[in-house]
């Protein structure tokens, strides 16, 4: 792991020798002699002012603990990014899709429409401002020019097997060499796990779709064009470099939303040292007007000493899912609280029902894993003798994942989730994985199809999709109680409680108004808890969306209890 540039240790920030010198304001940094501590300045005085600072121990390597009590929905710190560019994860269905970033202002453009006409890669417009300005596209441009282009352009497969995003990423990293040498320095300081990727499947990866593909087409071009002109444009660009660059995107890059619907990757050299946890205590929005810079917040109060943690992967996925994700992208174990409970902080979101054995029903009994950090640990019930080894367990929710996942690909209907829940409600807890994401799917459902319209449901089920709503809750706030990564998810569930209230009231309006009155008030409760929750994804498309829907909604509730309650 290379080292930090300003973590607190004995050494000094700059040059790493035994250091007594300690930066009179924050205590927290030490230096050799007052030259060293006047050069590091310009880059402590940031995290010096702040109430965080860096820290940097043998399990997490560099991170960042906070150094006084912060509160819930305050920001932390913002950061300009080292570098923006291209998404770096381009799934083989997205490879096939001829759209891409412009490779001046990354709206999103048409393979095989405009291109840069000296480069010739895609762009938005011929009059794209991006693509005259030096700082954004000339050096890039330069780079992209020595390429052959595409192998015909009649043929959409071969462009878009020319075009690279994530190669143009890497590329973009590597000329910060040349734009903005302070930026290649700290982006050289990263965290790329260079050794743990070799051999691995993701490195491999990397290796075909962008180190041979980058050295092939352009950079060894530049070498031969370097040995005839005598003039150096990079210092370094040769496999290797591109392996670590490759690493360090892997290991630190961040998803930018933009408002066009397309994924942007940022690197950030602060940001990018939060830690992981399965339960964060931040969360993070970029601000796409000024260069994407990122401002990291508090998702609840934070106590003094605390770390700033955020989460790398997908909190509703189940604990051995989201060990092997961080295993093979960021090469290491969680052990957070969720991670080392079976019960995953109670919510009981991996635990399978009991059946017993041949011999013997277990009565209503729950298998969990006995340690769930290992992927082949035996399953126990915690009411009889029944163990089942964690490859039986592997093998029964791979099927099931198979069914889940090809439902939820084709529009399902009612009827159909409804009975797949049924199906896996035998062998799963009603708050399994599986089990919340057809449920979920299924609020939305009642209440939107054909037959199950709001006012063709029977009061039975309206009740049933409000308890449906309320246990969906109930198991989010247990995995994310503060509601810093599920808001989306949450808002839906209020929202669609909102549906039923009002339904309920609809119904009361000619015999009782004051209860009617009622039912449209949690409405409207349901719907503030909605867009309270979704203040922190306002900087996305889908929050933004479904922040729209909400408010019009909530104009109908206020329209109801206006006039019709009176
Ligand atoms: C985005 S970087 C964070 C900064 C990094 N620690 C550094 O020193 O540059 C991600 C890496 O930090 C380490 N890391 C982050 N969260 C961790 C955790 N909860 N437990 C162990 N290692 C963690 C892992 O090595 C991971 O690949």
């Amino acid at each position: 792991m290379s080292s930090a540039g300003s973590d607190k240790s004995d050494r000094c920030a700059v040059c790493q020798v035994p250091a007594t010198l300690t930066c009179s304001a924050c205590k927290s940094v030490k230096y050799c002699g007052k030259d060293h501590q006047r050069e590091h300045w310009q880059e402590h005085k940031v995290e010096c002012e702040s109430s965080y600072r860096i820290e940097n121990d043998a399990i997490l390597g560099r991170h960042l603990l906070v150094t006084r009590d912060i509160q819930a929905g305050n920001v932390i710190f913002e950061e300009k990014p080292l570098v923006v560019g291209p998404k770096w994860f381009v799934s083989e269905r997205e490879q096939e899709v001829p759209v891409m970033p412009c490779v001046g202002c990354y709206t999103p453009c048409r393979i095989g429409g405009f291109s840069c006409t000296k480069c010739q890669w895609p762009c938005c417009s011929p009059h794209c401002e991006d693509i005259e300005n030096p700082n954004s596209h000339g050096i890039d441009c330069e780079i992209l020019r020595l390429g052959p282009g595409p192998k015909t352009t009649s043929d959409i497969k071969a462009m878009t097997d020319y075009y690279r995003p994530d190669a143009l990423l890497v590329l973009k990293c590597l000329l910060l060499q040349k734009q903005n040498p302070k930026k290649w320095k700290k982006l050289m300081k990263m965290q790329s796990h260079e050794e743990d990727r070799e051999g691995s499947e993701l490195q491999e990866d990397a290796e075909k779709r962008v180190v041979t593909y980058l050295m092939k087409n352009f950079l060894e071009p530049l070498k031969k064009r370097e040995e005839t002109s005598k003039e150096k444009l990079l210092e370094q660009y040769d496999a290797k470099i591109l392996r670590r660059i490759c690493g360090i995107i892997e290991t630190n890059y961040m998803v930018i939303s933009l408002s066009t619907g397309l994924d942007l990757s940022g690197v950030f050299f602060t940001a990018c040292m939060m830690e992981h946890s399965c339960m964060p205590n931040s969360y993070f929005q970029f601000n796409e007007c000024d260069g994407c810079s990122i401002s990291v917040i508090a998702g609840r109060d934070i106590k003094e000493g605390e770390h700033i943690k955020i989460m790398y992967t997908n909190m509703l996925w189940a604990t051995q899912m989201r060990l092997e994700h961080l295993q093979i992208t960021k090469h290491f174990k969680c052990h957070c609280e969720r991670c080392t409970d079976p019960t995953e902080l109670g919510s009981y979101f991996s635990a399978l029902k009991c059946a017993g054995d041949v011999n013997t029903k277990c009565d209503g009994g729950i298998q969990l894993p006995k340690d769930p950090l290992d992927k082949k640990t035996d399953w126990i019930c915690n009411k009889c003798p029944m163990v089942v080894n964690g490859e039986q367990v592997g093998y029964l929710l791979t099927q099931m994942t198979e069914e889940v996942k090809t439902l939820m690909a084709r529009r399902p209907t009612v009827k159909q989730v409804e009975s797949l829940i049924e199906k896996l409600g035998t062998f799963l807890h009603p708050n399994h994985y599986h089990m919340f994401s057809l449920k979920h799917c299924l609020i939305q459902l009642y209440g939107n199809e054909m037959g199950y319209k709001s006012e063709q449901m029977s009061s039975s089920q309206l009740q049933k999709k409000l308890k449906m709503c309320e246990d969906l809750y109930d198991i989010c706030q247990k995995l994310d109680p503060a509601t810093i990564r599920l808001s989306i998810y949450v808002a839906i569930i209020f929202h669609e409680m909102h549906t039923v209230y009002m339904e309920q009231g609809r119904r009361m309006l000619d015999d009782d108004k004051i209860q009617a009155l009622e039912l449209f008030t949690n409405a409207k409760e349901s719907l503030e808890k909605a867009e309270e929750v979704l203040e922190k994804e306002l900087d996305g498309v889908a929050g933004n969306k479904l922040n729209d829907h909400i408010l019009r909604a909530m104009k109908n509730v206020k329209f109801y209890m206006e006039n019709m309650c009176s």
